[in-house]
Parts: structure tokens; sequence; C-alpha cells
């Protein structure tokens, strides 16, 4: 049986599903203006509340508003109305206990991989003597396995590569929330796989709330605990929750191979269906 929450349902939707959520999205709307003057509204009216060790994958068809959501949540954007409060702090800019991971890497090109760590750990964690933050940059390279090349370039390793290490500088600055806006977009279905694998490795031996923007629902169903799907734009919503009941650690072949599987797969394919074909 599948289960999931509809915005649209006759209950009252502005309640948080999980009221010890410490990310808190309330009525939240954005809009642009627009060339003549008048504004397109891209969300319209978001709520939605994340725990502080849950994983969130957010769908929706391409435009819908994805990318603008996380940017509100990470401060690199603002709200036109509604509120994002975090541990009850309204977010107004960007910040280190949030922490952006992009789908194109966002390397900077001069310093070696584990320079590119040490910079965000430097940035951040000022207080923490030198010897210190030399071994958390170890620790997290050797969590990404790229204690080999520590010492490249970003223009000498893989695609993959360098995901791994924009993910291994986001998590070792150790922020309370982890935003990702397609991280394994980029990459070849085999790298996807076997990073997909790492970072929900490294999630189920430290949990953090993680907010995922995908367009594969596979990668959805085997990452996150739920999945939030969105209506498309223009005024985009959230349509529907979908809980994802597997427990963690989660095993993605016997996952696939099972009957629950398929049905929440379906289950939100049909949603993207529906709306697509509402276009
Ligand atoms: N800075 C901006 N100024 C004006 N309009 C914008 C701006 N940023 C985004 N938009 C518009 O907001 C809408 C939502 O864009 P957004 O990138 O959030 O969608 P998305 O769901 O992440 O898309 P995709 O899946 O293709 O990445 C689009 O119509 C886009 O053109």
């Amino acid at each position: 049986m599948v289960k999931s929450t509809s915005q649209f349902a006759e209950s009252d939707s502005r309640t948080p599903t999980h009221p010890g959520g410490f990310l808190v999205i309330e009525n939240l709307v954005k809009a642009y203006p627009t060339a003549g003057g008048g504004e397109s509204v891209v969300l319209d009216g978001i709520d939605l509340t994340i725990g502080e060790n849950e994983f969130i994958s957010v769908i929706g068809h391409s435009g819908c508003g994805k990318s603008t959501l996380l940017k509100i949540v990470a401060g690199l954007e603002t709200a036109s109305g509604g509120s994002v409060r975090l541990e009850g702090r309204e977010i107004r800019k960007p910040g280190a206990e949030r922490m952006m991971v992009f789908q194109h890497y966002s390397l900077l090109p001069w310093l070696t991989v584990r320079e590119n760590i040490r910079l965000a750990v430097d940035e951040v964690l000022k207080r923490v003597p030198a010897r210190e933050k030399q071994q958390i940059v170890n620790e997290h390279l050797a969590m990404v396995n790229l204690t080999a090349a520590a010492d490249k370039y970003p223009d000498e390793i893989s695609g993959g590569m360098k995901q791994r290490v924009g993910i291994a500088r986001a998590i070792a600055i150790r922020p309370k929330m982890l935003l990702m806006d397609e991280p394994f977009g980029a990459l070849d279905a085999l790298t996807r796989g076997k990073l997909q694998r790492q970072v929900l490795d490294i999630w189920e031996n430290q949990r953090q709330a993680v907010m995922m923007i995908t367009h594969d629902v596979d990668e959805a169903l085997y990452m996150s605990d739920r999945i939030v799907m969105m209506t498309n734009g223009p005024a985009a919503k959230i349509g529907e929750i979908l809980d994802v009941p597997f427990p963690h650690p989660r095993d993605r072949a016997s996952m696939r191979n099972s009957r629950e599987y398929f049905d929440l797969r379906n289950y939100v394919l049909n949603f993207l269906d529906h709306y697509f074909t509402q276009d």
C-alpha cells in the first residue's frame, strides 16, 4: 500500500508532517519580476518540514522550481512570502550549517583536491587547531576514496571524482543540513550508482538532514525517506509527499526486486505523467 500525503487533501495541509522537524517551510511563495513590470510566480504556497536526520528528495518536471526552492533554503535566493526556518531561526542568507553540492562540481581549479577541502575547513572551522583540521581533511578524503588523488588538480581527475571532492568538502565542515542539486546528474550511469551508494553509506553512518533535487525516480527511492513531488509550474506546489518505507541500511538489489518498490516506482511515475499530460 503506497502511503503519501497530498497537499490538496481535505485535512489541514499547512500542518507540518513532522512536528519535531528542524527545517520548517511555511506558505513559501517565490515570484520573479518579468520584463513587462509584472511578476511570475514560481512557487506558490510550499509547506514542508524536514527532520534533523531525514533524507528527502524533491522531484518534479523541469522548470517547476526545485532549484529555486533549494536555493531559498540555502539562503542564495530570498522568498517573496512565507517563511523558512532552521531550528526556529529564519533563513536570510547562506550559512555554514547548510552546505550545498551542485551538479557541476564548482571546485577551485588552482587548488588540489586536498586544498579544495582544506579551504572550506579553514573558512568554517576557524578555531579548530591545524592538526585537527588536517585530520578532518584526511578523514573525509578517505571517506570518498580520494586519498590517492589528494594532490591532484581538478582538471586531472574524472567527473565522478570531482563530485566526490564536492561532497567531501560539504560534509567535512559538519553542516546540519546537506543541500544537493542533482548531485549525480552529470555522471554516467555506473559512476552515478557507485556514488549514490557511497553517499548513502556516509549518511547511514552519520545521519543529518539532506534535501536532494533529482529527476531520477530510482535514485529518489533508493536514497530518501520521503519524496516530495512537485506539480508543474508556474505557481508550483507540493502535490504529494511519498513515504519510502524501506529500512536503512538499504540494499538496492533486494529493494528493486520487491513488489513494494515496483508499486512505489509506478506511483511516482504516474504522478509525473499526470502533471506532464496537463501541460
Ligand atoms: N533568477 C531568475 N530570474 C527569473 N526567473 C527565474 C530565475 N531563476 C529561475 N527562474 C525561473 O523560475 C522557474 C523555476 O526554475 P528552477 O531552476 O527553480 O526550476 P527547476 O525545477 O530546478 O528546473 P530544472 O529541473 O530544469 O533544473 C523557471 O521558469 C525559471 O525560468
